[in-house]
């Protein structure tokens, strides 16, 4: 629900924990069913963001941290280093920890680089799964975590039944920076898959254009609409620096974008796991590095052409 105050807030969080903690499963509570579709897809892109939630005026953005959602048997240095590239540009982090596991090697090891990795940003403990365990040994853990790191805040959750879950949307929708809405919110449910299809395509383009554009182009999804059929009818917006570079975009006889959309399409389409009708445009945005700036705001990195 929204309010009519110009107030807003939003920001982004990082959600960090070991693999299988339950941040899944807190995120679908937090932002919706549709994200499940994808999370556990989007590792095989850049795409960062992994679902946005509304609390009042408040928009909360959770990015990506690849590295520690990689069910791996445990984690190790170059993992937690990996997941901190999500963690470092957030506004707030939430550390989630599992009651019955108390804690682990794991999460040890998150604890050992935290300090030097958030910077300023606030960053909470959310013990889940304490239907698992009993009050006191909550207790316990709350108190020896806490003694290895000053954290905000401590909520004891459960995912998965619900409890707690309220409280902590609320302290984020508190915690994140003052400032205009980054969504519009009539996309939010959208919004990671959009990202992730737009994704798909630019990275088909950038295989194909390889030596000619490297990082000049960007893609956006700027229409997304399901059809009575199951199919999704989507229409993206190729952004290119100058007006030459549309030319080298088509190929000869528009062959190069067809191409390039029937691959897009075929694999937007599996991810998806329905049929897709895929529209390219291609337009001059000469901004070059407000776009820059503004593809990182989404947590896109475009300029990592590998
Ligand atoms: N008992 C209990 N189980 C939970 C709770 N929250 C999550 N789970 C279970 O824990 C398992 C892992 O949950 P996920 O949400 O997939 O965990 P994750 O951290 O996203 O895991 P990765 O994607 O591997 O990083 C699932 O079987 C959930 O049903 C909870 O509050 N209580």
């Amino acid at each position: 629900m929204t309010d009519n105050t110009s107030n807003t807030r939003a920001g982004f969080v990082a959600l960090i924990g070991e693999p299988n903690a339950g941040k899944s499963t807190l995120l679908n509570r937090m932002v919706g069913a549709k994200v499940s579709i994808v999370t556990h897809k989007v590792q095989t892109t850049r795409a960062r963001i992994r679902g946005v939630a509304m609390e009042g005026s408040a928009q909360i953005i959770f990015v990506d941290t690849p590295g520690l959602f990689r069910p791996r048997r445990r984690l190790d240095r170059a993992m937690v280093a990996a997941a901190w590239s999500g963690a470092a540009d957030a506004d707030v982090v939430v550390l989630m920890i599992e009651a019955h596991r108390g804690i682990t090697d794991g999460v040890e090891a998150i604890l050992e680089s935290i300090g030097d990795r958030v910077g300023q940003a606030p960053v909470a403990l959310a013990i889940n799964k304490i239907d698992r365990v009993e009050a006191s040994v909550l207790l316990k853990l709350t108190e020896k975590m806490n003694a290895k790191f000053p954290f905000t805040e401590t909520f004891m959750i459960s995912a998965e039944k619900g409890y707690g879950v309220e409280d902590l949307k609320k302290w984020l929708a508190t915690s994140i920076p003052e400032g205009p809405l980054l969504y519009p919110e009539d996309q939010i449910a959208d919004l990671p898959l959009r990202m992730i299809a737009a994704e798909m395509t630019r990275e088909k383009l950038t295989l194909r254009l390889h030596q000619e554009l490297p990082y000049q182009l960007t893609v956006e999804t700027e229409g997304w609409e399901e059809r009575p059929d199951g199919s999704v009818k989507i229409d993206q917006i190729i952004y290119v620096m100058r007006d030459g570079h549309k030319g080298i975009l088509l190929g000869k006889k528009g062959e190069t974008i067809k191409t390039v959309g029937k691959l897009a399409r075929e694999e937007i389409s599996e991810f998806l796991g329905r049929k897709v009708h895929l529209f390219l445009q291609v337009k001059v945005r000469p901004n070059w590095l407000e776009e820059k700036e503004r593809y990182s705001e989404m947590g896109l990195d475009f300029s990592d052409g590998n």
